[in-house]
């Protein structure tokens, strides 16, 4: 009977637990169990469900759906039964709003992230400058020369972009997409990790603008499938899915993994595992196979000892160095509005708004004195899916990032509520107090792929390899979204031999 231990039941432990107990009924001579630190599972998924009259709402506190591009969290879904529930953005009016000198400006439609299909769309758009326009159109004419000089090793987000578009672009579109989209600063992001698309159409093309009009081109008028996918009960039923496949007694939350143990035994290996559990401490094991699912800041806890003991005889030296060293933390609040209350304001149609990175939010204003904690994004909740709120409601999820974040993080839900009120209010109009609210804090929850990523994660890979039984699943590694989350899980569990 082969044992396996899996820390952390966040949607990468439980898709490996969900892999192996396929496995295990099948029959399969294997014995897992699953610990949690905190008192539920989900990780950061999390749906909070309210009825009214009216209908109900449907809260996220954590993401609220997936690129549909990236598969694999739909064939979970779906293997999961719940293929009815699968729901899809509403693209008809999806419309991305940018924060400009404190004035909402709409992404011209037609481009993916910083990157335009019609420059006639650009023309109208308050967005650019007449430089950044000029450099989209000099980006075409300059396709060769970005195709033949293509780097070959990793840069930055905001290196990759100011060589297609100039520095406008990069300061006004990039910049705010990629804070937005992974917490991060363009500056030290990866394009190779976080933009993979956009360097092998370099590679291909050259020009980014001449690589989406061809694929475009290609694709004739097959129309593209919606930008986001999300389940009908919000993620969190897909959590509840994973654990009614789970066999409660395999289970066990409370346990926070403190200390890992390796026994070298019989030719073979094996973890132990101490754990306090309540107030208790206790050891769990012996395993042969350890898969570590928790954040990042854990995996350094539990591991550094594992490094510096260096128990396979190899030099393992600084192996957790390779890991991402920042993470970004994200507070969000989340707000509801009946209909008679949501009747008395507009917002703009669209699924939400990006505001740039503080030093470039309005570069014509004097320095404030205290600027404050400033909004990261916000996303206008029930016109970017179906079914998250009664019809006529309204709900916005608000989010702190960054610096922002970390200087509320000792704030009370409800200053945190106030501050993100106040500041929709500026941006938005006035409009009153909502009926629900409710915050979340993630701390240090999206690690950055900065510069180097790609290369790092192999190196990292061949000193984990040197670790019998050791596996490392999570955001830290193989991808931040939901999809490369599930598939990285179950190629693990996939791959473990009985
Ligand atoms: C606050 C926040 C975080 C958390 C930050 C933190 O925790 O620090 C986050 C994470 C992520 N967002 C992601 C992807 C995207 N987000 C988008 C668009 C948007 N994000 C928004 C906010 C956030 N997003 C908002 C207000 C929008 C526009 C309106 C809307 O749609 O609500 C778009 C569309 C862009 C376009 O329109 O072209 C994409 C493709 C992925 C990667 C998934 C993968 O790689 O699989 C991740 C982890």
């Amino acid at each position: 009977m082969k044992r396996i231990a899996i820390l952390g039941g966040g949607i990468s432990g439980l898709t490996a637990a969900y892999e192996l107990e396929k496995r295990r009924r099948a029959g399969e001579a294997l014995d897992w169990h699953l610990y949690e630190a905190s008192n539920r599972l989900g990780g950061i998924l999390e749906t909070t469900r309210i009825s009214t009259p009216e209908g109900e709402y449907v809260l996220e506190g954590g993401p609220d759906g997936w690129v549909s591009e990236k598969p694999w969290l739909r064939e979970l879904a779906i293997e999961l039964g719940l293929e009815n529930d699968i729901l899809y953005s509403k693209d008809e009016t999806r419309k991305t709003w940018v924060l400009v000198n404190g004035q909402l400006q709409a992404i011209p439609d037609g481009m993916r992230m910083m990157v335009p299909t019609d420059l006639g769309a650009l023309e109208g758009s308050p967005l650019f400058s007449e430089s950044a326009k000029q450099a989209y159109a000099r980006e075409v004419l300059i396709s060769e020369e970005l195709k033949r000089d293509a780097p070959d090793a990793d840069e930055s987000v905001a290196s990759f972009c100011t060589r297609h578009f100039g520095e406008d672009v990069t300061r006004t579109l990039a910049a705010p997409l990629l804070s937005g989209v992974f917490g991060g600063d363009v500056a030290k992001l990866s394009v190779r990790s976080v933009m993979p698309q956009f360097v092998a159409m370099e590679r291909d093309y050259g020009s980014l603008i001449v690589a989406l009009q061809e694929k475009a081109a290609l694709r004739g008028h097959r129309k593209t499938q919606p930008i986001f996918t999300s389940l009908k009960r919000g993620m969190g039923s897909l959590v509840d899915a994973l654990i009614a496949k789970l066999p409660p007694e395999r289970l066990h939350l409370q346990h926070r993994a403190y200390s890992l143990f390796r026994v070298d035994d019989r030719g073979g290996s094996e973890w132990t595992i101490d754990m306090t559990v309540g107030k208790k401490r206790r050891a769990e094991g012996p395993f042969a196979e350890l898969i570590v699912a928790t954040s990042l800041d854990a995996v350094r806890e539990l591991l550094a000892p594992v490094e510096a003991v260096d128990m396979t005889g190899l030099s393992l030296g600084g192996f957790l160095s390779l890991t991402p060293s920042e993470a970004s933390s994200a507070i969000l609040a989340a707000f509801a509005w009946p209909a008679e209350l949501a009747s008395q304001f507009t917002i703009p149609k669209g699924f939400g708004f990006l505001v740039p990175p503080a030093s470039n939010a309005s570069p014509s204003e004097p320095l404030a004195l205290d600027p404050g904690p400033s909004l990261l994004a916000c996303t206008f909740v029930d016109q970017k899916f179906p079914f998250r709120a009664p019809s006529g409601a309204r709900v916005m999820r608000a989010f702190f990032g960054g610096a922002s974040a970390d200087a509320l993080s000792r704030s009370s839900d409800e200053q945190v509520a106030a501050a993100a009120l106040q500041q929709l209010r500026a941006i938005l109009g006035p409009m009153p107090d909502p009926a629900h609210t409710t915050v979340r804090r993630w701390p240090r929850s999206l690690p950055q792929y900065e510069v180097g990523h790609l290369d790092r994660m192999a190196q990292l890979d061949s000193f984990v390899r040197r670790i019998p039984g050791l596996h490392l699943l999570g955001n830290a590694y193989r991808g931040v979204g939901m999809p490369d989350l599930a598939r990285e899980a179950r190629r693990i569990a996939e791959s473990l031999s009985v």
